[in-house]
């Protein structure tokens, strides 16, 4: 039977076409890989008959001897849980459609954005980025390939990493390395650099994991995290049989962080708003929609819900944004329903599988309460990733439709633009200071804080066909 994409996948039972997708698929796409420590390389392939042939040769290798499947990779999770089993390191590719190209490769992944991808001035535009001249140097030519390899422990990762490298050809350059290292705060929940827990609300595509979150966190009767296949996968073009052989658009986007800013927009916030006390940590929970610890604003005025964190919540208790404002961040990357430009099920069709790491070192703790002055300022940062199956109505609407855009969403006073990711000048937004009050103050706009340093648009394709590669 055909691999039904119209619903979530019960992966324990999966039998005929849907087994042999989950063997062919690439880990980390339907379901977060182990990766607090991740190295990410940036390949550009060389110039003629010969490089193609050597590059196709080391995605082969790769794939023979490095990678594993989505179904190994869940296999490892269950034996993990069971018997405390520890698994293997993740080792994902993604090529740019110019890497298609370099390779010779006539049937390339159709998708729009794709094709023309990020480096692309229209893209440019349309997502409001700063000049690819401002991007870290790596980022500045045509890049062609992405290798991800990741682990929860340092030493694995690096030692596959070293591997990974041995595999090389002399005609293939690495352009770029990003390293990735996951925090956690004090309750061992996973943090961005702002402090604040990350990576909870995802789209789940697996029944197992809707299960999961149904009977051991907070439940899905309000909010309902389960998305369709189709939202993540596409029939992989290039492979031998794209009835079986599926990839995953993936965005790679380095987003620096100036911590020392931000926390600075926060005191100016909680300062705007006449907030005082512990009251004052609800000035960066207006920014975000949630509290550092996770709590979601719209649900409790303080922070303290008990872990694990919530996600079954809507704004359909907070339509006037009383409590969690239009514009916090993740208001406005998911509105959950409350958009008012489309229909819910439609909206929902935005969200992607987001699996972002932190990089950088700091020497101070994200959740302590210490002056700006002591945060960094640079070398931190976001290595936002994301898997979708149709980037301009997943990634870029987000960014560009959502985040950039001043007027969503619909709201009697324009929301302006995401504090946290917003790209484009910036005005004055409105706020309640009193949690779940009628006064409305309007208070000078949260400074960016986000600068995108790089990034490009790849796919992630079948094991299949990087194998036929050979
Ligand atoms: C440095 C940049 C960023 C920071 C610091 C950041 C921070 C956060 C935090 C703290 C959360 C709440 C935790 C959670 O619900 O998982 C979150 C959620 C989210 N973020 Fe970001 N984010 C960043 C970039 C982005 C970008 C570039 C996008 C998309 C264009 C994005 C889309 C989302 C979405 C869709 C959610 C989930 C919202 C929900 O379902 O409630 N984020 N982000
Ligand atoms: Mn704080």
């Amino acid at each position: 039977m055909a691999v039904d994409l119209t619903s979530t996948l019960a992966w324990t039972t999966a039998s005929g076409d849907a087994a042999t997708m989950l063997d062919e698929l690439q880990p980390n796409i339907l379901k977060a890989h182990a990766r607090d420590h991740l190295s990410v390389l940036f390949l550009r392939f060389g110039e003629n008959r010969k490089d193609a042939a050597a590059a196709k040769g080391f995605l082969a290798a790769l794939a023979n001897q490095q990678m594993k499947s989505a179904k190994t990779q869940l296999q490892e999770i269950s034996a993990f849980k069971a018997a405390g089993t520890g698994g293997t390191p993740y080792v994902g590719v993604g090529l740019t459609a110019a890497g298609y190209h370099a390779l010779g490769v006539k049937q390339v992944p159709q998708d729009e954005s794709f094709l023309r991808g990020m480096r692309d001035p229209a893209t440019r535009q349309k997502l409001a980025d700063p000049p690819r001249s401002t991007f870290d140097p790596g980022y500045h030519g045509e890049i062609h390939a992405v290798v991800l390899i990741g682990d929860a422990a340092d030493g694995a990762m690096t030692a596959r990493r070293n591997e990974v490298l041995a595999l090389l050809p002399d005609s293939v350059t690495v352009l770029a390395e990003e390293a990735g290292l996951g925090r956690t705060n004090s309750r061992g929940e996973g943090i961005e650099h702002f402090g604040y827990v990350d990576g909870r609300s995802q789209p789940l595509f697996l029944a197992e994991d809707v299960d999961a979150e149904k009977n051991s966190t907070d439940g899905i009767n309000v909010w309902d995290p389960s998305a369709p296949l189709s939202q993540v996968l596409v029939a992989d073009v290039a492979a031998p049989d794209p009835a079986v052989h599926f990839g995953s658009y993936f965005v790679f986007r380095k987003l620096e962080q100036n911590v020392r800013r931000f926390k600075q927009a926060e005191l100016d916030l909680a300062g705007a708003l006449g907030l005082t006390g512990d009251d004052r940590e609800r000035a960066g929970a207006m920014i975000i929609g949630r509290f550092e610890d996770g709590t979601p604003l719209t649900t409790q005025r303080e922070d303290g819900a008990e872990s694990p964190v919530s996600n079954n919540f809507t704004y359909d208790s907070d339509l006037a944004a009383a409590k969690c404002p239009f514009q916090a961040h993740i208001r406005k990357t998911n509105p959950r329903g409350s958009g008012g430009f489309e229909e819910p099920a439609d909206e929902r069709l935005h969200l992607m599988a987001r699996r972002g790491v932190p990089y950088g070192e700091r020497a101070d703790d994200p959740n302590a309460d210490v002056p700006p002055a002591q945060r960094p300022s640079g070398g931190v940062g976001l290595l936002f990733m994301a898997f979708n199956s149709a980037l301009g109505n997943q990634f870029e609407f987000t960014q560009a439709t959502w985040a950039d855009n001043p007027g969503f969403p619909k709201a009697p006073v324009k929301p302006g633009l995401d504090p946290v990711i917003g790209q484009g000048p910036r005005e004055s937004s409105e706020y309640v200071p009193g949690w779940g009050g009628t006064t409305t103050v309007t208070a000078p706009p949260v400074p960016q804080a986000v600068t995108c340093k790089g990034g490009d648009y790849f796919f992630m394709p079948s094991l299949a066909f990087l194998r036929s590669l050979a």
